[in-house]
């Protein structure tokens, strides 16, 4: 078990910078996970760790040991991919032997590592199995099996279950954390869904065009964003650009850039922002409140028009119009009182301490999009 330390990595192809000067430290034991859209440099990031890359500049370090040009079969990492990448003519016995093999173990340590290992998927009746007779959860078991058996000091795992359906994602995220949790590894774990990142992770890094936004624990991210594309990309949120009115104190008051009327207080942390900033304030849904009538005596209130109104059964998600956005609200869904329906006229208020005040790096071509 080591911890993996990336000092300012970068990675180009050709001309391109897939990875941008990246600094980033895995402690042992963690579960850490990239998160990002498609493109932004987390496998490339992950190959970088492996070896299957090597960083155009920078180090990577594996507890004190540099690591940076050492050949992948030399690191001890266990890796498994999002199709498996399983030998489909061996059976599952001779799958999950195949790196002790190369290690020139002997057969009787073998058989009882492999047995073992297999116990541990669950998998132990499918030992003399052909895999291309297994389903595909069974197979990313496997897949599990072989990177574990070799007793890897870290574990790399790259979309493992993005090719699964719904019900099986749900059950092989608990699989893998509990073998996360009973080998104690250090674990890497590559996705683009931020359910996957906030359930299972002890601490997130979210990736954008090839650079680290935000690293922190899912609650630090959630309720913290660093930035909008960060709020917006973890979870549902409503994103309002604003300019600080330039008045400090326990609060700040921001002016909509679209309606310069419209004003919002925060409680926020942050009081020495350039003038020029650009600046978004973010409400979850979750802590937008709903009133049918005006609520009075307080700030950040706002009439506005029910848009829609979505019954997922445990909530109601509201879609409202305040005439120059429209922002979603989720209520719970309460039996006994009449839920407010599409055309009725509602009051919202953003909770002074619910509002985030973020720095804009969306729609910002010189900042974001540059390579
Ligand atoms: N071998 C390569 N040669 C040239 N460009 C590459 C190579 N590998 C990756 N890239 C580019 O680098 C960028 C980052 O790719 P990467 O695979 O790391 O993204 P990702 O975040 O893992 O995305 P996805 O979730 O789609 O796998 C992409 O624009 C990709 O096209």
């Amino acid at each position: 078990m080591s911890s993996v330390l990336l000092e300012n990595i970068t990675k180009s192809f050709k001309d391109y910078q897939a990875v941008k000067e990246l600094n980033l430290e895995v402690k042992k034991g963690e579960f850490f996970t990239f998160l990002g859209p498609s493109g932004c440099g987390k496998t490339t990031t992950l190959r970088m760790i492996a070896g299957f890359y090597y960083p155009t500049t920078g180090r990577v370090l594996f507890g004190d040991r540099d690591m940076t040009r050492v050949v992948p079969e030399k690191r001890n990492t266990g890796m498994v991919f999002q199709n498996y990448a399983l030998f489909p003519h061996m059976t599952v016995f001779e799958n999950v032997a195949f790196g002790l093999k190369v290690r020139r173990l002997g057969s009787a340590e073998i058989k009882k590592k492999v047995e073992q290992s297999l116990k541990k998927v669950r998998l132990e009746a499918f030992i003399g199995r052909q895999v291309s007779q297994l389903s595909g959860g069974q197979q990313q078991r496997v897949a599990l099996a072989r990177s574990l058996v070799i007793e890897p000091e870290i574990l790399l795992l790259d979309e493992p279950l993005s090719n699964l359906d719904a019900r099986l994602r749900d059950e092989m995220r608990t699989e893998i954390l509990r073998l996360q949790r009973d080998y104690g590894i250090t674990t890497i774990y590559v996705t683009h869904d931020q359910v996957e990142a906030l359930s299972m992770s002890d601490r997130i890094a979210v990736f954008n065009f090839g650079e680290c936004q935000q690293v922190g624990t899912p609650k630090e991210i959630y309720n913290e964003p660093a930035n909008d594309f960060v709020a917006a990309f973890i979870g549902e949120t409503n994103l309002i650009p604003v300019i600080w009115d330039g008045k400090g104190g326990e609060t700040l008051q921001f002016s909509w850039e679209e309606n310069k009327n419209k004003k919002v207080v925060a409680e926020t942390l942050f009081s020495s922002y350039e003038r020029d900033h650009h600046l978004s304030v973010s409400i979850r849904p979750e802590a937008v409140e709903v009133f049918d009538e005006e609520p009075l005596n307080l700030q950040n209130v706002y009439e506005g028009n029910v848009e829609l109104a979505q019954f997922t059964g445990a909530s109601v998600n509201l879609f409202i119009s305040l005439g120059e956005k429209t922002v979603q609200a989720l209520i719970l869904n309460n039996q006994t009182r009449r839920e407010p329906q599409p055309g009725d006229k509602v009051w919202v208020r953003f909770p002074e301490s619910h509002v985030r005040v973020i720095p804009r790096v969306m729609n910002q071509p010189a900042r974001s999009m540059s390579t």
